[in-house]
């Protein structure tokens, strides 16, 4: 298959446009995130959904959070170069494909590293959001195995999805400003800094930089009303050990 992939070459064609536009956020604190509406082409980014949502070797693990066994809300598949460590979140273990199984998914992480110079990315969790039901709970991506600062570039495709991102509890920075009132009158509502949301679009690419899963959650709640399918990959870089 020749999916003629590159990286969308003028990601934001009309300057007025905002909402083609890449933006990035500083979350304060060695925090960021990056968002590039259109990384792929939109056509090509269907053929990648279509390949994706009928080759992968898609499963529904059983998890262990908190010390009960549930059925992860999503399916979700494995990909790493040879020789890493093993990959285990909420006692799962998943099989770590390899990435000649699938060339296409080669192609798309060269067309990450391509929009992220510098960056370097060796494995990849992928999951599929069959409706609205399904969704990933409030997390971070803050593995051992990903270090002290982990870089995700998170590429989307299908059905658009809201991904959250809130800050980890702690003070909220509206109460940070008013440290110097009495502590009844502070109020609890947790400032607008504290939260950002993305509507992440077919073809997307949202990058997540920095102390952002240190400090932050993220999530893609559940939706009354979706009914179509959404494909994710987050490609992550392991460390040697
Ligand atoms: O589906 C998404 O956009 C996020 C997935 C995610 O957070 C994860 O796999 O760790
Ligand atoms: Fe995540």
């Amino acid at each position: 298959m020749n999916l003629m992939l590159k990286a969308n070459p003028n990601p934001n064609p009309n300057p007025k446009d905002d909402a083609k536009k890449t933006r990035t956020v500083d979350l304060g604190n060695g925090s960021s995130v990056i968002y590039v509406p259109r990384f792929l082409a939109y056509d090509v980014a269907w053929e990648f959904f279509n390949y994706l949502d009928n080759h992968i070797p898609w499963t529904r693990p059983t998890l262990r959070v908190f010390g009960r066994s549930c059925t992860q809300p999503r399916d979700t598949c494995y990909v790493a170069s040879a020789g890493l460590p093993d990959l285990i979140y909420s006692g799962y273990q998943p099989h770590a494909y390899s990435w000649d199984d699938f060339p296409p998914l080669k192609d798309i992480l060269d067309a990450v590293h391509k929009m992220l110079p510098g960056s370097t990315f060796n494995s990849l969790l992928l999951n599929r959001y069959k409706g609205g039901n399904d969704y990933v709970g409030w997390h971070s991506d803050d593995e051992k195995l990903y270090g002290s600062t982990p870089e995700i570039a998170s590429v989307s495709f299908g059905c658009e999805r809201d991904f959250i991102l809130k800050k980890k509890s702690g003070k909220s920075s509206q109460e940070r400003r008013s440290d110097d009132k009495p502590p009844l009158k502070r109020s609890r509502k947790s400032s607008q800094d504290d939260q950002h949301s993305f509507m992440l679009k077919h073809g997307s690419l949202l990058v997540m930089r920095g102390n952002t899963q240190r400090d932050w959650l993220h999530s893609v709640p559940k939706r009354a009303k979706v009914e179509t399918i959404r494909i994710n990959l987050t490609f992550r870089l392991v460390l040697q050990e």
